[in-house]
Parts: C-alpha cells; sequence; structure tokens
C-alpha cells in the first residue's frame, strides 16, 4: 500500500536533502525555503524569526520554555543562539511532530541543547519544577494552540516559574489570534507589553509578536 506522507514528514524530508547536518542556519533555510515555495506550514517564519532572534541574543536567557514545538523550526532558531549550558524544554502535544521535531533538531546537532518533552502544556507545566530542577524561566515562547495561552500564562504564574524580569514572547497575536490573552496581558499592571509588528509566516498578513516582561 502506498503510505501518503504527511506534510511535517515532507518538511523533514526537505531538511535532510537540503541542509547541512550539524548546520543550523541551514536546517532554518531548508524550512523556509520548503514552506515559501513547496507548502505553507506554522513555523514562526524567517520574519518573525529574526524578531525572535533578536529577543533571544539581547537575553542571553539561561533557561527557555517553548509551548508548541511543532517540527522544531522555532527550537532550532533558539537553541542555536543559546549559551552552552543554557536549560531549553520545548513542550508538544502531538507524538508525530514531536517524532519529525526530534529528527529536525538532531540535523542541526541541537540535540544536546534542547530537551523535547511530550504532553500538554496545562499538565506538564505543574510539573516542571521538579522533573527538570528549574527555578524561574528566563523567556517562554508561545506558539501552541491559541486558547491555551491565557491559562498557561496564569499558571506559570502560580507555579511561581516566572521572575521579574522574565519575558513572554507570544507568537500570532493577530493572526490567528489571541484576543484574551492580549487583553489580559496588556491591561495587566504585572506586565510590560509591547507588539513587534510583522507578518504572517510566508504570507503578506499582518501578524506580529507581543513581547511581555513579568513585573513580579
Ligand atoms: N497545549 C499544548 N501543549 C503542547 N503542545 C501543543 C498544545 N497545543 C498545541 N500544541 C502543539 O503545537 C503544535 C503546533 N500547533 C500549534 C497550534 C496553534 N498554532 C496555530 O494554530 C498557528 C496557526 C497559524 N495559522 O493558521 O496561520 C499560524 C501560526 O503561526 C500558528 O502557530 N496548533 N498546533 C502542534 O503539534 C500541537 O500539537
Ligand atoms: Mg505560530
Amino acid at each position: 500500500t502506498l503510505t501518503q506522507s504527511t506534510r511535517p514528514q515532507r518538511l523533514l524530508s526537505a531538511v535532510q536533502k537540503n541542509a547541512t547536518r550539524g548546520d543550523p542556519c541551514s536546517v532554518v533555510r531548508a524550512i523556509d525555503d520548503f514552506c515559501r515555495h513547496k507548502e505553507w506550514a506554522m513555523n514562526v517564519g524567517d520574519e518573525k524569526g529574526c524578531i525572535l532572534d533578536s529577543v533571544v541574543s539581547e537575553m542571553n536567557p539561561a533557561a527557555v520554555l517553548e509551548l508548541g514545538t511543532y517540527c522544531g523550526y522555532s527550537t532550532v532558531r533558539i537553541a542555536r543562539l543559546l549559551p552552552p549550558d543554557a536549560k531549553f524544554i520545548t513542550l508538544e502535544f502531538n507524538p508525530g511532530f514531536a517524532a519529525i521535531a526530534r529528527q529536525v533538531i538532531a540535523w542541526a546537532g541541537l540535540e544536546e541543547k534542547v530537551q523535547l518533552v511530550e504532553g500538554a502544556s496545562g499538565d506538564w507545566i505543574p510539573k516542571i519544577k521538579e522533573q527538570f530542577g528549574i527555578k524561574t524561566f528566563d523567556l517562554v515562547f508561545l506558539d501552541h494552540w491559541k486558547d491555551r495561552y491565557l491559562p498557561d500564562t496564569k499558571l506559570m504564574e502560580e507555579c511561581g516559574l516566572l521572575r521579574k524580569g522574565s519575558v513572554l514572547l507570544a507568537d500570532n497575536v493577530i493572526c490567528p489570534g489571541t484576543p484574551d490573552y492580549l487583553e489580559y496581558i496588556r491591561s495587566s499592571p504585572k506586565y510590560e507589553s509591547r507588539y513587534f509588528k510583522s507578518h504572517l509566516e510566508y504570507t503578506k498578513v499582518e501578524d506580529g509578536l507581543e513581547k511581555s516582561i513579568f513585573l513580579g
């Protein structure tokens, strides 16, 4: 029987065909080329990716959390910029996507820098402190189900995973949009928020990243 491949499997094949093993930038480039010229996929992309890069580089974070690994595109973008002993946890709900992401991350040669955890963010956030020996996160990248941004942010606050100065960087606050999260984070006295206008990955549609600093 002809086995149908999934889009993430075709994305991985494009990485293995076009990117150089151990070269994270070539992996990022291969995914962007595939998604721009062959098949669109919901990676943060190259335009918003540069904003992500600048936030990561500016913070030089010791502990990073990513919600929604998908194929590992933003995981590779972030991990390639981290200091050697940084802790980086990325949560992925879908085992099929997690399996692809592990191979993309390995192709980039970054498997030592990333801990990919399979499961739902709502289940894992309360367990992170004890399971991974992490006190607080310096940076959290939110890119998972848009209706989980707000509950997971409140959960991170309750679990004491944020400290004064922790940064939340949220993808897709315009498209597909995260209205309840934006309303909360922009009106809460606990956060200082700024919107970075950009475009939905590989399109001309407006989208952007919301960068919010936890004030404690
Ligand atoms: N609570 C969760 N915990 C862990 N992983 C999760 C959770 N929710 C979704 N995921 C995983 O994120 C991955 C990717 N994903 C992201 C979304 C939400 N993001 C989008 O829907 C999206 C959609 C568009 N879009 O439609 O143009 C553009 C984007 O940049 C997006 O991030 N849904 N699945 C998937 O593998 C899913 O299993
Ligand atoms: Mg996104």
